[in-house]
C-alpha cells in the first residue's frame, strides 16, 4: 500500500450537474488513490457518465470542486484534462480509420500535427509504451482493419502517449469478445503496477471483482458507498445500485413447447462486399421455446437476425412462418409485423431509434399504423404520448418523460424503450439481438423475466446474444455460429462455458 501522505490522485468534492429537472450527479463526494483500478457502478441513468464527463472536461459541473493529486483543478475542457494527465477511452472510439495506428495515435497530440514531432520519434515513443505495458500493436496497420479489441488498444496508447497517468474507461468490455476483455484486464493491471490509476465503469459485477482494489456505487445521482472490493460481494453491489435485492439467476418452468412457429431451412446471406455471412443455415424455434444463438460477435448473427426480420435479402434458403413459406413480397419488415414477428435489433442507435426525434416518435417506429394511436396519416400524438408513458412507468425508464429527445437518455434507458416498444406488442415470434447490452443488474432481471413470461404465454423467442451466461439461463436449446455456420446444438442443462466457447470457436466440442 501507498504512503498515508500521498494525497489521492483524483478528488471530486460535492459535484453537481443538473440537465433541466434531472439532477445527474447530486453532491457527488470521490476520492481515487493513486495506483488503483477504482470500480464505479450504478444503474441505467444513475450519473456514471456524467461524473466522468465533468471529470474529463465535457461538461462543467454547476458545482463542485475537482483535485488532481491534492490541487484544485479548473477542468472546462477534453485538453485541460489531457493537460492534468487524465485520459479517457470512450466506448465509441474517436479514430479515424483511414489512418494508421501511429498517425491515429499522433493525431491531435501536443503540437498537433504529423509535421511537429517526427514519425521516427513517434514510432519510437510507441515501442517503448508498448514494451513497458505490454501493449503490442503493429504500429503501421490501418486501424480500419483492426479488431474492435485491438482498436480499444490504440485509444489506450493514444491516451497514455499524450502522458495519462489517471485512465477513465466507461464501460469498455460492451464491444469486447470474452478472449478480448480478459486481456484488456491483464493490462489494466500492468498500468496499476506501474503506478497509474484506473476508473472504470461496468455494469457486469464480475469484471468489478476481478480487476478492482476500490468499487464505489451511485444511485439516482448520489454517491451511495465506496467500499473495498474484497470486502463486498456482487449480491451486497446489486442491492446498494437497485435499493432492493436483486435475484441474480433466472428461474424457469419446464418447457412446454407447443408448434413450429418460425422455420429457416438452407438460409444463406451475402453481404455487400459478396463476403457469405450465413452459410446454409437451418433451425426452428417451436411456440413456448426459447431458441438461443451463442457466438463471438461479427460470426453471421447480425446478418441472420437481418434476414429473417426482412431487412437483407437470403440469397438461398426458405423462412416459414407458422408453416408457411414467405414469399419475397411478402418478406417485409412492415408485413413481418402485421404477422407477429417482431424484431429487437442489437444495435439500438442505427436501427432501433432516431436520436433525434422524442422519445415518443422513436417508441411508436414501425408502428405507426397500431390502432392504439389513431386512424390514417393523421397519428395522434397524445396517445402516442401517453402510450409511452405507460412503457416507461412498466420498465422504470428515467427519466419517465416521453417527450424528451432519444439521445438524452442513457445508454440503458435507450435500450428499454426499444425493447418495450416490441416486447409489449403480443409478438407470436419474437427476434431479439443482444437484449441487455448496457442495461444495468436490476433492468436485466426485468428483462429476462418478461422473456421468460412471453415463453411462457407461448411466444417462440429466438435470442441471439455474446454473454454466455444470458444464453445459459434463459435458452431451452443453444445453437452455436461461428464462420456463419451453425457449429453445434446444445441443451444449457448438458453443457458448459468451456464446451460453448470451443464451438464458437469453431472446434469440435464434446460430443
Ligand atoms: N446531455 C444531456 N441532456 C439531458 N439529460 C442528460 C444528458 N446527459 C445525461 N442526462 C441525464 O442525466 C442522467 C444521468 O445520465 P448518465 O448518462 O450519467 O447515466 P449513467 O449512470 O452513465 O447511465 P448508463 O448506465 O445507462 O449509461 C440521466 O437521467 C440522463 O437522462
Amino acid at each position: 500500500m501507498s504512503a498515508a501522505v500521498e494525497p489521492p490522485a483524483i478528488e471530486l468534492v460535492d459535484i453537481d450537474k443538473r440537465f433541466g429537472p434531472v439532477r445527474a450527479n447530486d453532491r457527488v463526494n470521490l476520492s481515487v488513490a493513486r495506483g488503483t483500478v477504482h470500480g464505479i457502478v450504478g444503474e441505467n441513468g444513475a450519473g456514471k457518465s456524467t461524473l466522468m464527463s465533468i471529470l474529463y472536461g465535457f461538461y462543467e459541473a454547476d458545482g463542485g470542486e475537482i483535485r488532481v493529486d491534492g490541487t484544485p483543478a479548473r477542468i472546462r475542457s477534453p485538453a485541460d484534462a489531457i493537460r492534468l494527465g487524465i485520459g479517457m477511452v470512450h466506448q465509441h472510439f474517436m479514430l479515424v480509420d483511414s489512418l494508421s495506428v501511429v498517425e491515429n495515435v499522433m493525431l491531435g497530440a501536443e503540437g498537433g500535427a504529423l509535421l511537429d514531432r517526427g514519425l521516427a520519434r513517434a514510432r519510437a515513443e510507441l515501442d517503448r509504451l508498448a514494451a513497458d505495458h505490454g501493449l503490442a500493436v503493429d504500429v503501421d496497420a490501418r486501424v480500419g482493419d483492426l479488431p474492435v479489441g485491438l482498436q480499444q488498444r490504440v485509444e489506450i496508447l493514444k491516451a497514455l502517449y499524450r502522458g495519462a497517468d489517471v485512465l477513465i474507461l466507461d464501460e469498455p468490455t460492451a464491444v469486447l469478445t470474452p478472449p478480448e476483455a480478459k486481456a484488456l484486464f491483464g493490462l489494466l493491471r500492468t498500468l496499476r503496477e506501474a503506478g497509474k490509476t484506473v476508473l472504470l465503469i461496468t455494469h457486469k459485477l464480475e469484471e468489478i471483482m476481478a480487476v478492482t482494489d476500490r468499487v464505489s456505487v451511485m444511485r439516482r445521482g448520489q454517491m451511495v458507498a465506496t467500499l473495498d472490493t474484497a470486502a463486498t460481494s456482487p449480491p451486497e453491489l446489486a442491492e446498494l445500485m437497485v435499493g432492493r435485492k436483486v435475484l441474480l439467476r433466472v428461474d424457469k418452468r419446464p418447457l412446454a413447447a407447443g408448434e413450429p412457429r418460425l422455420a429457416v431451412e438452407n438460409l444463406s446471406v451475402v453481404d455487400e462486399r459478396d463476403c457469405l455471412r450465413v452459410a446454409e443455415v437451418s433451425f426452428t424455434v417451436r411456440a413456448g421455446e426459447i431458441v438461443g444463438i451463442a457466438g463471438v460477435a461479427g460470426n453471421g448473427q447480425s446478418e441472420l437476425m437481418e434476414a429473417i426480420a426482412g431487412m437483407r435479402r437470403p440469397t438461398l434458403g426458405t423462412i416459414a412462418l407458422d408453416g408457411t413459406v414467405l414469399t419475397r413480397e411478402a418478406h417485409t419488415p412492415h408485413n413481418l409485423r402485421r404477422l407477429g414477428l417482431l424484431h429487437v435489433p442489437e444495435d439500438r442507435l442505427r436501427t432501433g431509434l432516431v436520436p433525434a426525434f422524442p422519445a415518443y416518435e422513436s417508441a411508436a417506429l414501425g408502428f405507426t399504423d397500431d390502432p392504439a394511436y389513431g386512424r390514417g396519416l393523421l397519428l395522434e400524438r397524445g396517445r402516442m404520448i401517453a402510450h409511452l408513458a405507460d412503457r416507461m412507468a412498466a420498465y422504470d425508464v428515467r427519466p419517465p418523460d416521453p417527450l424528451l429527445k432519444t439521445s438524452k437518455f442513457s445508454g440503458g434507458n435507450q435500450q428499454k424503450i426499444v425493447l418495450a416498444r416490441e416486447i409489449e406488442r403480443a409478438p407470436k415470434v419474437l427476434i431479439v439481438g443482444q437484449p441487455t447490452r448496457g442495461v444495468d443488474i436490476g433492468a436485466i432481471e426485468f428483462i429476462h423475466r418478461r422473456l421468460i413470461a412471453l415463453r411462457d404465454a407461448g411466444v417462440a423467442v429466438l435470442l441471439v446474444s455474446v454473454e454466455l451466461e444470458e444464453i445459459m439461463s434463459l435458452a431451452d436449446r443453444i445453437l452455436v455460429m461461428c464462420g456463419g455456420r451453425i457449429t453445434g446444438e446444445r441443451r444449457p442443462e448438458a453443457t458448459d462455458e468451456r464446451d460453448l466457447g470451443l464451438l464458437m470457436a469453431g472446434v469440435e466440442g464434446r460430443a
